[in-house]
């Protein structure tokens, strides 16, 4: 079989609650989860298992054994060369190495190995990053509900360059008891969506702030370049902005980039293309 490409899309908690943990430690969650119009690309073709690198953010990861591309290949036992165009920043809080890890199995799966078992074992964003499209994430992550479409709406997304190690602020909450996500409508448009979202958390979020306060930074910097919501992704540290015009998104991820941060306009819940 040739070359096969794949595109791994950034993954967004618009909302994400924590409301319990389990006896191993593990998190219970329940979240809004979209995904954005930017992401990593993937190309896989058979040979030796192999990865290369290359993109603006391939510095910052290893092609040694545990990157979870060769993770997810050597899950199915499968002999195939990997290129991965890094183009989001690791340990960001938007599932970077999931949704590799996701487009690597997706890949596989259309090149004949079948359907990976498990694979919230690589991670607990690999299972929502499989379906890249709207969904509500609940367990620790295995439990996966498709939703229907929600608007395409124009965002920003911003990272202060300082990676968040997920243990460490789930480590830091104060409380995981919170109450689960209100039912997840469908969304007309921007008003509803933010309507929504704001009798909505990121349970993480505080405690990130905490170990990095840059994010609060970057919360303000999104409110004051005027999105109609900002809020942190995942575990962070990007934050993202929802805009009523992609002409607004683009002036603030301009603006953005000039306080010295990774920062892109793009837009949400596009569906899963290759490009
Ligand atoms: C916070 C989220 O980004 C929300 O989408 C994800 O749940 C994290 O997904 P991920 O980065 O794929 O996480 P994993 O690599 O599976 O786990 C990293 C670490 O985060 C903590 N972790 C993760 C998921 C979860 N439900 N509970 C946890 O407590 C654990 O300490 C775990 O060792
Ligand atoms: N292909 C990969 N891309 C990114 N990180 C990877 C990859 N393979 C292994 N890793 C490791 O996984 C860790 C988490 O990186 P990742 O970018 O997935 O985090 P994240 O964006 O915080 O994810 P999440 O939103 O799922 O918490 C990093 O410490 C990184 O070294």
């Amino acid at each position: 079989m040739s070359l096969q490409t794949e595109f791994a899309p950034a993954k967004l908690n618009l909302a994400l609650h924590v409301t319990g943990r389990r006896k191993d430690g593990y998190h219970l969650l329940d979240s809004l989860v979209v995904f954005a119009g930017i992401g990593d690309h993937l190309r896989l073709q058979p040979g030796p298992l192999s990865l290369t690198l290359d993109g603006p953010f391939a510095a910052g990861l290893q092609p040694d054994e545990d990157n979870l591309c060769l993770r997810a290949a050597r899950s199915m036992g499968a002999e195939v060369a990997i290129g991965l165009t890094k183009n989001l920043p690791v340990a960001s809080g938007i599932g970077g190495g999931s949704a590799d890890a996701a487009a690597v199995l997706r890949t596989l799966t259309r090149m004949g190995y079948g359907l990976p078992d498990n694979p919230e074992r690589l991670g607990a964003d690999v299972p929502v990053c499989l379906l890249s499209a709207p969904a509500r994430m609940q367990g620790v992550g295995e439990i996966v509900t498709p939703l229907p479409a929600i608007p395409s709406v124009p965002m920003v997304l911003v990272n202060p360059g300082v990676a968040v190690p997920t243990p460490q602020v789930f480590a830091a909450m104060e409380r995981r008891d919170n109450p689960p996500l209100p039912t997840i409508p469908a969304f007309s448009g921007l008003d509803d969506l933010v309507g929504w979202l704001r009798g909505t958390r990121n349970d993480l979020q505080p405690a990130a702030c905490r170990i990095c306060p840059q994010i609060d930074q970057v919360l303000r910097a999104l409110q004051d370049s005027g999105a109609a919501l900002s809020r942190m992704s995942g575990s962070g540290a990007t934050c993202f902005g929802l805009y009523d015009s992609a002409d607004a998104a683009r002036t603030a991820a301009d603006a953005l980039s000039g306080r010295g941060w990774w920062a892109v306009a793009t837009e949400l819940a596009q569906p899963l293309r290759r490009r």
